[in-house]
Order: structure tokens, then C-alpha cells, then sequence
């Protein structure tokens, strides 16, 4: 799709919009030319007879009222304006983000995040403004042909030559178009470097410090900032100062004109002075539509460039053709207030001949097989690297499977990404993300259940304790990502928000990793006080192996042995230096 249908197709998807404000720009683009034509009649009457007559009232109140008009014109075009432009945006906006959230988990970014949520924010609403510009010379377009058609029936010849240097002005503009994309492009591409860049500053801000690196961090700041502040000079000098240099350098010109060619006119009386004030005004008008004319090049320019680089975000080679297809554009629903009808519960999950390889690193998880029973309490184990976290997400969904079946209650599972939410399983990953908002809003996140339910949940998580020490217990803010908690604090609120959801089926990866043993111990004996709790759990210590009905161990990403503990300290080789390891970490912490 060209640029301009994509364009266009934006402009369909809000038409009664469009149209409203593209006759509200003619109308107070045109209107100025009245009182330019009623200055240049009350100079002409002054010239002749000194005074204020009653004609001249007229003329005044007329004058008058046609600004009253335009301004009215105005603070409506203004109105639509926002409208339409926010329509714009949301139609780019919507379905950039249903590409996205459409892949399984993280695999919907093609790019680093910064850089992202740079092109969602800044070239989508470079496309919407430029269509919204051009309305705007659309109304300047009338305007300047108006002013023209006057000026014209006034003096044809001192018309068509104050004409010539605006024609070349446009041609001198368009000429350069090619650049302005190009140094449009480099800006944009340098801006979404610095975005990245502290995107993964502040994510990495403890790692950066515990290396010492901030000297290195800031330099390199500094040279990407460097970068940035170049290219956007480059591009703003194009589309900025050469440009409305170019129109500046044109409207001189054309008045310097037609003063040098009304000289002799004045004293036959074939130009007065009325139609000095006419010609000066209008000029304006005309060298004003050439400026805005070559502006919104520009900008149309920068916009293509815009819309490929939001096209490039799309997972799965999106095209721009993509970004402009109509769909409805709904607002964010209202917190959840009842939980969706529940699905069959869970009775059998069975996964057969499980596939998924990384493409960055061909590893991850080949052929595994997997049964989990209601009730029962399974745990993944195995070497680094082994494949749980792989395995688990492949199973939920958050990874796109490879080869293999799920099956739930023997019903095969083709959108698991789909299928894998409350109320029928919940899921905690390995690395906790939390909002920067309060504790209860992270354990709810947009759910609304009664109080007891919520306090059942932070019981569950055993975050009970650690409410009552925080200084406004649910109500504490828990910093930016959670770093005002403790590792172990924060993956319990996790913990929570999946508790509080009242799952079938429980999925934790590795919860445990920043959890003491008696704090662990007392987080599966709690899960177990509620009835019927289904776990699938990642995990390699001892208080989840001695808990687990079945122990699958993943080695290269292949099922090494499964089995029940006591089978397993016997058979698997694997599963006792991973036993033995963790007697040593029991010890250590009791
Ligand atoms: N995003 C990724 N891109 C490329 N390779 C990956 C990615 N994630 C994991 N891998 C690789 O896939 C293999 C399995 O990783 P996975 O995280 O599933 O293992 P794990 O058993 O959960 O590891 P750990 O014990 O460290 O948590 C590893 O060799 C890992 O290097």
C-alpha cells in the first residue's frame, strides 16, 4: 500500500470528521479576505473624503463582524481538530497494539521496548498532525486562490509577476524532499536509540551499579544524546529554518515587486492606495499558503517515514497497510467486577511431544511429555538451562509451540495463550513484574473481589506479616517495578495476584528462589489448606520435592527422569546432586 492510500484510508476511518473541519478551515481561512477588501474601500473613501461618515461605520461594524465569525470558526475548528487527530492516533494505536498483544508473552516486540513506546507515541502522532496540517493548507490553498482571483481582476500583470518567485520557491522545496526524509529518518532512528538506551539503564540501574559502570553508562549517554541532538539539528534545519527562510526571502521579494511597479501607477491614478493595502495583505496570504504548502511536504515526507517505522514494530513483518485497517476503537473496560463464566474445571492436562527452540539460540525444549492430575502437585527440576521456564511458558502459551499437543480434560488445546487465564489457571513467573503502584493494586490488578477474598490471598502468599509492617499495610506504594520490597516481598505480592484469582490450576516458576525455607515451607503448606488446588511448579528445593506427587527432570531440554522422589534419589543422577545441593541451602538458612 502507498503512503498516500494509507493516508487516505486514515482519513475514511473518521470521514464526517474530515469534511466537517475541512470546511471550517476554508471558511476561516477565506474570511479574512473581507476585511482586507472593506481596508482597502475605507482607505479609498479617506483618500477622497477626510472623516468618518456614516458609510464608514457600516464598513467598521462589518469589519467587526467578520472577525467575530472567523473566531467563532476558530474555537470550532480547534474542537474538531483534537477529535479528529486522537481518532488518528487511536486507529494507528489500536492496531499496533493488537499486533503486538496478539503474539504469545514478550515475543510481540521486534524492538527494544524504548524504542517502542518512542515510535507508539511520537510517529503516530506525527502522521495524525500532518493529516490534520493539511487541512490547514487546504484552507490556505482557498484562500491564497482567492486572494489571487482579486488580485488579479486588480492589476494582472503586477499579479502574475509576484507570482514567478513563489513558483520557485515550491519547486526549490519539493527538490529538497528527498532530504528531508532522509534526515527525518535519522532523527527519528537517533531519537529511539536514547529511549532504548535508558529503558535499559533504568532496568539495569542495580547491575550498573554493583559494576561500578555509571562513569561508562554516562558517557555513553552522552554519546547517544550527542547523536541525537546532530540529527535532530539536521532535520530541524531543513524543515524549519530553510524552509520558512525560503518563504521569508519570497514575500519580501513579491512586496519589494509590486512597490517598484506601482511606483509610476500611483501618479495617473491607475493604482491607488487602497489597492496597496490590498495587494500587501493578500501577498501575504499567497507567500503564508506557499510556506504552509512546502511545510506540509515536509511533513508528508516525514510521515511516510513515520509510518514504515511503526510498520517495522509489527511482529511478523507488518506492512503500513496494517496500521490503517479499520476496527472499532474501545475504550479500557471497566475493572473486572465478576470473574468470567468458569470453564470446565480441570480434571487431566496432558502434554505430548512439547517443542519450542529460542531462534535466537536453537535450544530450549524437545518431545516433552507432561501429565498433571487435579489435585495433584508436580514439579519441573533439572540442570541450568535445562528447559523449565521454556516448558512451562510453551504449555501456557506465552511461547508458540513448535510441535506437540495440550490437552485439557482431553479436549485439545489450539490457542493456549487464549486458554491458560483465570479462572482457569494462573501463573507466576520467575521475575515478578509489579506496577509502580500500591500493594493492592498490584495483588488486584483491575479484579474487584470482596475484602476477605483479597485478605485470603495475601494470607496464602504469607504476606500477612509483612503488611502489617509496611507503613500503610495494602495501601503502601511499592516503587518503581516493586523496589521498595524486598525480592522475596515481591514475588510473594505476585504470588498473591494469582492466589486472589482463584485459579484451577497453579503455575509457579522457581517462586521460591528468593524465599527463605520456613517462609517456603509455610507458602505450599497454605496452597494445601485450600482443597483441590491443582500446582505446576519449577522448582529445585527440597520443600517442593518432598511436597511433589510426580518430579519431571529436564536435561538439554529433553525429560531425563520423572518419577516420585524417592524413585527418582535412587535412579536419577541428576536429581540427587540437585537433592544434595539443596541440604546445603537448607542448612545455611535454618
Ligand atoms: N529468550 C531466549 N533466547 C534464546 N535462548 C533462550 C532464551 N531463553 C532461554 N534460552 C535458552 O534455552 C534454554 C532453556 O532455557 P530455560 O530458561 O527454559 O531454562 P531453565 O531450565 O528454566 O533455566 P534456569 O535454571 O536458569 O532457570 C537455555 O539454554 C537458554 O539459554
Amino acid at each position: 500500500m502507498t503512503p498516500y492510500k494509507a493516508f487516505w484510508q486514515i482519513i475514511r476511518y473518521t470521514p464526517g470528521l474530515y469534511a466537517l473541519n475541512a470546511v471550517l478551515q476554508v471558511f476561516r481561512s477565506c474570511i479574512p479576505l473581507l476585511p482586507a477588501l472593506i481596508v482597502r474601500e475605507v482607505m479609498d473613501r479617506l483618500a477622497v473624503t477626510p472623516g468618518v461618515d456614516s458609510g464608514l461605520w457600516v464598513l467598521l461594524a462589518l469589519l467587526v463582524g467578520v472577525v467575530t465569525a472567523r473566531v467563532a470558526a476558530l474555537l470550532m475548528s480547534v474542537t474538531v481538530d483534537a477529535t479528529s487527530t486522537a481518532s488518528g492516533t487511536g486507529l494507528l494505536l489500536s492496531n499496533s497494539f493488537s499486533r503486538i498483544l496478539g503474539k504469545p508473552g514478550a515475543q510481540g516486540l521486534r524492538r527494544p521496548l524504548g524504542d517502542v513506546v518512542n515510535r507508539l507515541t511520537t510517529d503516530t502522532s506525527g502522521v495524525s498532525d500532518m493529516l490534520m496540517n493539511s487541512l490547514v493548507v487546504l484552507g490556505s490553498a482557498s484562500q491564497a486562490a482567492v486572494a489571487l482571483v482579486v488580485l488579479f481582476s486588480v492589476d494582472p500583470l503586477i499579479t502574475a509577476v509576484v507570482v514567478v518567485p513563489l513558483i520557485a520557491a515550491g519547486f526549490l522545496i519539493n527538490f529538497t524532499s528527498t532530504r528531508i526524509k532522509k534526515y527525518h529518518g535519522e532523527s527519528r532512528r537517533a531519537a529511539g536509540e536514547v529511549s532504548s538506551f535508558l529503558h535499559e539503564v533504568f532496568n539495569a540501574a542495580q547491575a550498573i551499579q554493583l559494576a561500578n559502570a555509571q562513569r561508562r553508562v554516562g558517557e555513553r549517554f552522552r554519546e547517544v544524546n550527542d547523536t541525537r541532538r546532530r540529527r535532530s539539528m539536521q532535520s530541524r534545519f531543513f524543515t524549519t529554518v530553510f524552509l520558512s527562510s525560503v518563504w521569508t526571502t519570497t514575500t519580501g521579494l513579491g512586496t519589494g515587486i509590486v512597490l517598484l511597479m506601482v511606483a509610476g501607477k500611483f501618479k495617473d491614478g491607475s493604482f491607488t492606495v487602497g489597492d496597496l493595502a490590498l495587494f500587501v495583505a493578500y501577498l501575504g496570504w499567497i507567500t503564508e499558503f506557499t510556506a504552509l504548502f512546502s511545510q506540509n511536504l515536509a511533513a508528508y515526507k516525514q510521515a511516510t517515514v513515520s509510518l514504515d517505522r511503526l510498520a517495522e514494530v509489527l511482529p511478523d513483518g507488518g506492512t503500513p497497510a496494517d496500521l490503517v485497517a479499520h476496527r472499532p476503537i474501545r475504550p479500557v473496560p471497566d475493572p473486572v467486577l465478576a470473574e468470567p463464566a468458569q470453564g470446565e474445571p480441570l480434571d487431566l492436562l496432558t502434554v505430548r511431544g512439547l517443542t519450542y527452540q529460542h531462534p535466537e539460540s536453537g535450544r530450549g525444549i524437545k518431545g516433552v511429555d507432561l501429565t498433571v492430575r487435579r489435585g495433584s502437585f508436580t514439579v519441573v527440576t533439572g540442570t541450568v538451562g535445562g528447559g523449565k521456564t521454556t516448558l512451562l511458558r510453551a504449555v501456557l502459551g506465552l511461547m508458540p509451540k513448535e510441535d506437540g499437543s495440550i490437552r485439557w480434560n482431553g479436549q485439545e488445546i489450539t490457542d493456549p495463550a487464549d486458554f491458560f487465564v483465570p479462572p482457569r489457571s494462573a501463573y507466576t513467573p520467575q521475575v515478578p513484574h509489579l506496577v509502580s503502584e500500591t500493594v493492592r493494586e498490584n495483588v488486584l490488578a483491575g479484579l474487584s473481589v470482596p475484602d476477605e477474598r483479597l485478605r485470603a490471598a495475601t494470607r496464602a502468599a504469607v504476606l500477612d506479616r509483612d503488611l502489617e509492617r509496611l507503613d500503610n499495610g495494602l495501601d503502601t506504594l511499592v516503587g518503581t517495578k516493586g523496589t521498595k520490597l524486598s525480592g522475596g516481598q515481591a514475588q510473594r505480592v505476585a504470588a498473591a495476584r494469582m492466589f486472589v484469582r482463584n485459579a484451577d490450576l497453579l503455575v509457579f516458576d522457581d517462586l521460591s528462589s528468593a524465599l527463605d525455607v520456613t517462609t517456603e515451607r509455610l507458602l505450599w503448606q497454605r496452597i494445601f489448606e485450600a482443597e483441590d488446588k491443582t500446582c505446576l511448579v519449577v522448582s529445585h528445593r527440597r520443600a517442593a520435592l518432598e511436597r511433589a506427587g510426580h518430579i519431571i527432570v529436564l536435561k538439554d531440554g529433553t525429560v531425563a527422569a520423572e518419577g516420585t522422589l524417592q524413585d527418582l534419589l535412587r535412579t536419577s543422577p541428576e536429581l540427587r546432586e540437585i537433592w544434595h545441593a539443596g541440604e546445603g541451602a537448607d542448612l545455611d538458612e535454618s
